[in-house]
C-alpha cells in the first residue's frame, strides 16, 4: 500500500517564479489560417508495410523525417499487452511517496537511475518544466532482478531498441545510399543498449492557468527518440512557425529525429523543437526511448560541404551543460557549425 504525498513540491519550491509572473509576454501576430485539416496531421506510417511494400514504406519514413522530423508508427511489433503492463508499472513508480522517489532506490538497474523533477536551474517561469522523470540508463545487468517493474522495463527496452535500430537503418540508407549499408552498423556499433536511455515522464496536473510547460521547448540530444504517450495529449512540435499537437493514438508510437541524426545526415533529416503543455486537471504519462551513442563516438557527415564540424557526443553533451548553466537553455547544433 502506498502512502504519503507522491507529488513533488512544485508550488512551494517555485513560489517565487510563480508569484513573479508579471503580465503575459507579447504574443506574435496570429499565423495565417490553415488551408485544410490534413496540413496538421502528422504522418502515420504502418511499419508492417516494410515487409509487403518495403521501398514505398521506407520512402515514407524518410520523407516524414526530412519534412517533419516527427512521425507516428503503427504495426511496430511492440505488443499492446506489453505497453499496458509498462504503463501500470510506470504509474505505480510515480505513485510512490515523493521522499521514496527522491531516495532513488526504487529500481535496481545496473548503473542506477536518476529521478528528477522541475527545473532546478530555472530563473523564470518559461524555463520551468512541470514534470518529474526517471532517467534509466539501459546497461544490461549481470544479476537477474527480482523486481517485476524492472523486468517489464527491460522487456520494453529490448523491443523498442530493436525498433529504433530498424528505423535508423532505413533512415541512414536514405542519405548514405544502399551501398553504404556498413553505416547501418555504425548505429548498432556505436549505440549499444548500454548507451541508450529510457525516460519515464509524469506531468502532474498544474493549477497555474495558461501556458505553463510540462516540458520546455527543446530538441532531443540523441539520434532518435521513440515516445509512447497516453491519451491525455499535450505534446506539440514546431512546424512552419506553428505549434502542432501530436494527437494521442493508443496504437501508435511517436518517432522523432534528434540532433545527432540531423548532423550526421547533414540536415537531410530535421531535429525539430517540441514541448509539452501542462494540463490543469489530468496527469499525463509518457515514455521516451533515446537512441544515443557512447560518449567517444564521433559525429560527422560524409557529405561535402559538411554543415557541422566533427564532434564527439561527449563534447556535445558538455557544451549543452555549459550553455544551460550560462544561458538557462541548450543552444544545440548551431554551436557546431563548420
Ligand atoms: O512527453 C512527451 O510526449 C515528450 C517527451 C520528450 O519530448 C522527451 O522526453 O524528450
Ligand atoms: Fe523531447
Amino acid at each position: 500500500m502506498v502512502s504519503g504525498d507522491h507529488n513533488p513540491p512544485f508550488l512551494r519550491t517555485y513560489k517565487l517564479l510563480l508569484d513573479d509572473r508579471g503580465p503575459p509576454p507579447p504574443q506574435p501576430p496570429p499565423p495565417p489560417p490553415l488551408e485544410k485539416d490534413a496540413d496538421i496531421n502528422l504522418p502515420l506510417i504502418d511499419l508492417s508495410r516494410l515487409i509487403l511494400e518495403p521501398e514505398e514504406c521506407k520512402a515514407e519514413i524518410r520523407l516524414a523525417a526530412a519534412e517533419w522530423g516527427f512521425f507516428q508508427v503503427v504495426g511496430h511489433g511492440v505488443p499492446r499487452e506489453l505497453l499496458d503492463r509498462l504503463r501500470k508499472v510506470q504509474a505505480n513508480l510515480f505513485r510512490q511517496p515523493f521522499a521514496e522517489k527522491e531516495k532513488g532506490e526504487l529500481l535496481d538497474f545496473a548503473t542506477g537511475y536518476c529521478y528528477t523533477w522541475g527545473t532546478p536551474t530555472a530563473t523564470s517561469l518559461s524555463q520551468l518544466s512541470w514534470s518529474e522523470a526517471y532517467h534509466i540508463p539501459l546497461t544490461p545487468s549481470a544479476v537477474p532482478t527480482k523486481l517485476r517493474a524492472r523486468r517489464v522495463i527491460d522487456e520494453y527496452a529490448t523491443r523498442v531498441a530493436q525498433l529504433s535500430y530498424e528505423l535508423a537503418g532505413v533512415l541512414a540508407e536514405g542519405f548514405e545510399g544502399k551501398e553504404a549499408r556498413g553505416d547501418i552498423d555504425y548505429i548498432e556499433e556505436h549505440c549499444k543498449p548500454s548507451s541508450c536511455y529510457l525516460r519515464l515522464n509524469r506531468y502532474p496536473p498544474c493549477p497555474i492557468p495558461n501556458g505553463v510547460f510540462g516540458l520546455v521547448p527543446h530538441t532531443d540530444t540523441d539520434f532518435l527518440t521513440i515516445v509512447y504517450q497516453d491519451q491525455v495529449g499535450g505534446l506539440q512540435l514546431l512546424k512552419g512557425g506553428r505549434w502542432i499537437t501530436v494527437k494521442p493514438n493508443a496504437s501508435a508510437l511517436i518517432v522523432n529525429i534528434g540532433d545527432l541524426f540531423q548532423a550526421w545526415s547533414n540536415d537531410v533529416y530535421r531535429s525539430v523543437r517540441h514541448r509539452v503543455m501542462a494540463n490543469s486537471e489530468i496527469e499525463r504519462f509518457s515514455i521516451a526511448f533515446q537512441l544515443c551513442p557512447s560518449y567517444e563516438t564521433i559525429i560527422h557527415s560524409k557529405k561535402s560541404p559538411s554543415i557541422y564540424r566533427s564532434f564527439t557526443f561527449m563534447e556535445y553533451k558538455q557544451q549543452i551543460k555549459e550553455d544551460v548553466k550560462l544561458f538557462g537553455h541548450k543552444i544545440g547544433l548551431s554551436r557546431f557549425l563548420a
